[in-house]
């Protein structure tokens, strides 16, 4: 699959990294400025904007180059309101409405709250609104948490069936190496694949970084994602004069090419679903109904482990502990384990009530091929 025309592009993701606010309120009026340019012609924009804690922490005194957890949630709390008020005064006068959406990880990683969060993005966006998606960072833990807004935008981007995210940030695209440390590094504009090559160049995240997060390598992580759904991804400088229709021209920023064989949304939501926490293990016949194209029923499973709750994602392993696939179950762990080994007819006697047949159903199931 190679990347798509620009203009043909129909939904669009754009990223803003935190180091972007640093310039200031013009920075944003040139995205916004692209973006209703961009809306004009029908295109579906959401944001996924970084910079919260980065707003906060000089509101709140917070000078010192490192901040403990707590004062990054801190300043999360003070940095987002005013976040949202910028990106308001930069669509405003477009009369477009910015729209806040704040996410944790268990919105994306729990189906029914995934399928509720596009239903209201897409609401958002019919009615001309801006959604503004960033994470929940005054009350996320290190659990619920995405940890960097690189990979929030390839699940916004999967979320609503984007067709290009764009990362922007401070610099114009991804390098051969760090060009802060190797001068000499050279801009890759053409990414058709991301093999270990690619992934090699972008050396480590930046844990301790004041503002920014994740470097390059959540970028390519990103556009792994991403692409996995069909949708390219570009990585490019949000300083430029025009940082998003300036992407019309091939020779800005870095293009990574979307999957050959993109997945259906909901395969590529469950393949790109956060480690599942959760575990069902199945007999040898389980294996091969499964394999074969079936649901996964109660009687197949030997052994539940790990903590879920119903409607998230479990690894499913076979006799030997290999990965059959993995899928979103029906009952929660707890439910599982009572049911586990039982016939159909029984489910209702061991738990008080029936849901579903199957603890995993075919439609919501990707088998390791597919899933890895
Ligand atoms: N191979 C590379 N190519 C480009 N930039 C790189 C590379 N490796 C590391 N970087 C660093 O990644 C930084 C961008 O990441 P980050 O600061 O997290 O941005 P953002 O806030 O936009 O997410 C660049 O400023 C650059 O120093
Ligand atoms: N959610 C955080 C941003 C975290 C993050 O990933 O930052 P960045 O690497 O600049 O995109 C905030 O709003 O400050």
């Amino acid at each position: 699959m190679t990347r798509p025309a620009f203009d043909a592009v129909g939904t669009l993701v754009v990223k803003v990294g935190s180091s972007l606010l640093q310039g200031g309120p013009a920075v944003l009026t040139a995205i916004a400025d692209d973006i209703a340019q961009l809306h004009a012609r029908g295109c579906r924009v959401v944001i996924v904007s970084s910079g919260a804690v980065a707003l906060g922490r000089s509101r709140l005194g917070l000078t010192q180059p490192v901040l403990s957890l707590e004062q990054k949630q801190a300043a999360a709390a003070a940095g987002q309101p005013r976040l949202l008020a910028a990106w308001d005064a930069a669509l405003e006068p477009h009369g477009l409405t910015a729209a806040q959406a704040l996410m944790t990880l268990d919105v994306t990683e729990n189906r029914r709250s995934w399928l509720n969060a596009r239903a209201t993005l897409n609401t958002l966006v019919e009615l001309n609104a801006v959604p503004v998606v960033n994470e929940n960072d005054t009350i996320a833990t290190d659990e619920i948490r995405y940890g960097d807004n690189d990979r929030l935008a390839a699940r916004v981007a999967q979320l609503i069936g984007a067709d290009l995210l764009v990362l922007l940030s401070d610099i114009d695209g991804l390098y051969d190496a760090d060009p802060r440390k190797h001068p000499g590094a050279v801009c890759l504009h053409d990414i058709p694949v991301i093999d270990d090559r690619i992934r090699a160049m972008a050396g480590e995240a930046n844990a301790r970084a004041a503002v920014g997060t994740g470097g390059m390598r959540t970028k390519i992580l990103a556009a792994e994602l991403a692409g996995r759904s069909g949708c390219a991804t570009a990585i490019a400088l949000g300083t430029a004069p025009h940082p998003l229709v300036s992407l019309r021209d091939a020779a800005h920023g870095s293009w990574f090419h979307p999957a050959r064989t993109a997945s259906s949304a909901r395969e590529s939501w469950i393949a790109g679903a956060e480690s599942p926490t959760g575990e069902i293990h199945v007999d040898a016949g389980a294996a091969a109904a499964l394999r074969a194209g079936k649901s996964l029923l109660p009687v197949g499973v030997t052994s539940v482990s790990g903590r879920f709750e119903r409607g998230e994602t479990v690894r499913i392993l076979g006799p030997e502990g290999l990965l059959v696939g993995r899928g979103v179950c029906a009952y929660s762990a707890a439910d599982a384990r009572l049911i586990a080994g039982c016939r159909t007819e029984e489910i209702e006697t061991r738990l008080g009530y029936r849901r579903a047949a199957a603890l995993v159903h075919v439609d919501d199931l990707v088998l390791e091929r597919e899933a890895s």
